[in-house]
């Protein structure tokens, strides 16, 4: 199993925090306001990147943004392997999401097939208004026309070059570096 080595930090907590609270303020702008908006996060860290935005959004605007929750599990041997399927698991969304915005969250965006992945699944729940992505990290090397409406922040990357996020409720501490596979 190759191992990841940390070689940059390019956001610690504060600037996760900040992006977060720049992109809720996007989301509320986009939508005029968080009428039928839902959030729904991507396990596993886009949940808790989820209900953070959820919360900030609620502390900004006085309402609750509910939360959905997609299990989608990449197969592949490790991160530089670029041809893996993405499973649906599990999804868990308790709203009616006919004409609803659904706002899907990630924390990484790369080849795009775990959002393609997710939008088949809520597509197969119902017939959603609208779906945005926000996404913590985009690094680039789409293999599908799929792109972001809410970015924490583009990073750059080479392909044998791996992008990892690490969030208090599910890690040690709040920071996302640039690693090598070793
Ligand atoms: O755009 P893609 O090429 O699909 O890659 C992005 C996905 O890869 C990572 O998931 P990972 O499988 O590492 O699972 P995790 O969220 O449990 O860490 C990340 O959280 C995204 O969901
Ligand atoms: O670099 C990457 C690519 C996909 N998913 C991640 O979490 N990091």
């Amino acid at each position: 199993m190759a191992k990841l080595i940390e070689k940059t930090v390019v956001m610690d907590g504060k600037a996760i925090e900040r992006a977060l609270t720049r992109i809720a303020h996007e989301i509320i702008e986009k939508n005029k306001g968080t009428k039928d908006v839902i959030i729904v996060g991507i396990r596993k860290r886009g949940v808790p990147l989820a209900e953070r935005l959820s919360s900030i959004i609620e502390n900004i605007e006085g309402v609750h943004i509910p939360i959905g929750v997609l299990d989608i599990t990449l197969y592949r041997d490790d991160l530089a392997h670029m041809s893996y399927q993405p499973l649906i698991q599990e999804t868990h969304i308790d709203e009616d999401i006919t004409n609803k915005t659904l706002v899907l969250v990630d924390d990484v965006l790369y080849t795009g097939r775990t959002i393609r992945a997710a939008l088949d699944a809520l597509i197969d729940l119902g017939r959603p208004k609208k779906i945005q992505l926000a996404v913590l990290i985009d690094r680039g090397h789409r293999e599908l026309p799929i792109r972001a409406d809410y970015v924490g922040k583009n990073v750059p990357t080479a392909t044998k070059e791996a992008i990892a996020v690490k969030l208090t409720d599910t890690d040690d501490c709040d920071k996302v570096f640039i690693g090598e596979y070793i």
